[in-house]
């Protein structure tokens, strides 16, 4: 009995999970077992099946093609006849009806790439793969390391541009212009070339890119996060002379691209940097200087470390030309380049972001003077962060407008609508805790916050319901497969009056 007890207490202090339970670390506990079932990847999963148009379509497992949900659609035959359309559809590879077929006879989804079998992402969407068809593209994405982008800064340096222009052209095979903006480079497609594999594999391009960046010719910035900046000037909210604040803006590439604008055409606005986190807010002074943007530019940007939610009225009494709103979130679709996100995903996280985004969105429209804009953006693609936060914002204020996606802002690039209708998830992780087994259990979704309250939820908050008072399909949301980039969502909001 003894050796007994005296093995299975050696079996237990080998085993990490069993002794932050018996030294009652719940939450060590928690992370661990988390890591060890890969519950966060399951859970994932789970809540995107039960959200149509939050990520693909409902049947669809390439999403391409779908009509309906699709804001700008260049590839998917814009301008073609009915029986042009009707030939490339027999003959695409992504054709909606392939999938829908094979779906119908049970066979799971067409082969359309292989999936990194070892990734823990692709292994619980294969454990539930007939379920989830339609995530199949979706998930293939995130599987997928994120390509590196760069942004060539619009500066007056014509030669200095030339050359730089030319250098990367050495690298063609590597990276190239997209073809909806010829300013933003992004990795060519099956050469694996991202952030951290660039130095290993071209120590050339690697050099271009780091000395085009010190002075001030690009900048490293990721598509996703280019488009509210490039639709608030596409809107006219942020032009030449502007007064700009960035509620929440470290590491500050939308500060730097706002910047730009202001400061064009011999003209010089200005740019409010704000964040709640001081050291952040550090890094974000050094990176303007270290931008490698004219001192004559940076010096219009004031930095300020106040809480977004109550930042303070201009003393002058004067309302900003246009506010910046990229708020703490989740951060769901920047998965494809941090790996820490999904092992650890609940819906409670977004859940509890949600009252403070919905602050900080309510803030920056009462600081937005008349006939200024506010863009309201996240890096994730669950719908209590975005519409949600945008519907309770605007549903019973009619100073404000919600503004349809600029479609044309760049010709060819796909974006699709915002949702209209979506679930809201609850997780009790807690009963799992003593269980070794793989068995997470599942989320529970309910119709309303009071059923929420009527059965213990107690993170469940009004606001994370759909009002069904907004048009919030005039909000965009980019999804990793239609481009090759991170999810993201972006809501542009006018003030009238
Ligand atoms: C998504 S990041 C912003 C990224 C930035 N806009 C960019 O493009 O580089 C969110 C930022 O919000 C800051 N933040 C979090 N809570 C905040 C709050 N209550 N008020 C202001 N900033 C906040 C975080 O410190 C973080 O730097």
């Amino acid at each position: 009995m003894a050796k007994q007890g005296r093995a299975r207490k050696q079996k237990r202090d080998d085993n990490p999970l069993s002794s932050a339970r018996l030294s009652g670390d719940k939450c060590k506990a928690s992370s661990l077992w988390f890591r060890k079932s890969g519950a966060g990847y399951h859970l994932f999963l789970s809540f995107f099946a039960e959200q149509p148009g939050a990520v693909c379509n409902e049947g669809d497992p390439q999403q391409v093609g779908n009509d309906g949900d699709v804001a700008s659609v260049a590839r998917k035959g814009k301008g073609m006849s009915r029986a042009a359309k009707r030939r490339r559809k027999h003959k695409d590879p992504c054709n909606v009806d392939v999938g829908r077929s094979a779906h119908e006879d049970g066979q799971g989804a067409p082969d359309m790439t292989e999936l990194d079998q070892s990734h823990p992402l692709v292994q619980a969407f294969e454990s539930k793969a007939n379920e989830w068809t339609r995530l199949r593209g979706f998930v293939e994405a995130l599987s997928r390391p994120l390509p590196l982008t760069i942004r060539l800064r619009d500066v007056d340096a014509t030669e200095r541009m030339n050359e730089l222009k030319q250098k990367l052209g050495d690298f063609s095979q590597l990276i190239g212009p997209v073809q909806y903006d010829k300013s933003i480079y992004q990795s060519r497609p099956g050469c694996s070339l991202c952030k951290s594999s660039l130095g290993k594999i071209s120590p050339g391009l690697k050099e271009v890119i780091v000395s085009g960046s010190m002075d001030g010719l690009l900048a490293r910035q990721e598509l996703a996060s280019m488009l509210p900046v490039l639709a608030l000037s596409h809107v006219g909210a942020l032009k030449a002379g502007a007064k700009v604040l960035d509620l929440c803006s470290s590491p500050g590439s939308k500060t730097l691209q706002a910047l730009e604008v202001v400061c064009s055409s011999n003209r010089r606005g200005k740019v409010i940097a704000n964040d709640i986190n001081a050291s952040r807010l550090e890094s974000l002074r050094e990176a303007v200087i270290r931008s490698g943007v004219d001192e004559e530019l940076t010096d219009r940007v004031t930095f300020t470390n106040f809480d977004a939610s109550e930042f303070p009225s201009p003393k002058s009494g004067k309302l900003f030309d246009c506010i910046i709103c990229d708020v703490p979130c989740s951060g769901d679709g920047t998965i494809r380049k941090d790996k820490h996100i999904l092992p650890m995903w609940t819906p409670a996280t977004s859940n509890s972001l949600h009252p403070l985004q919905l602050d900080i969105l309510r803030r920056a429209l009462e600081l937005v003077r008349v006939g200024g804009s506010v863009s309201y953006s996240t890096c994730s693609l669950n719908p209590i962060e975005d519409e949600s936060v945008v519907s309770a914002a605007l549903a019973n204020d009619d100073r404000y407008e919600l503004l349809d996606w600029p479609s044309e802002l760049l010709p060819g690039f796909v974006t699709r609508r915002g949702i209209s209708d979506w679930k809201v998830a609850f997780y009790n992780k807690d009963s799992f805790e003593g269980d070794d087994s793989d068995d997470f259990g599942q989320l529970s979704f309910y119709d309303s916050h009071i059923k929420a309250m009527e059965n213990g939820e107690t993170g469940s908050c009004e606001t994370l319901w759909p009002t069904g008072k907004v048009p919030l399909k005039r909000c965009m949301r980019l999804w990793p497969q239609d481009q090759d980039t991170g999810g993201f969502f972006v809501a542009i909001i006018r003030r009238k009056r």
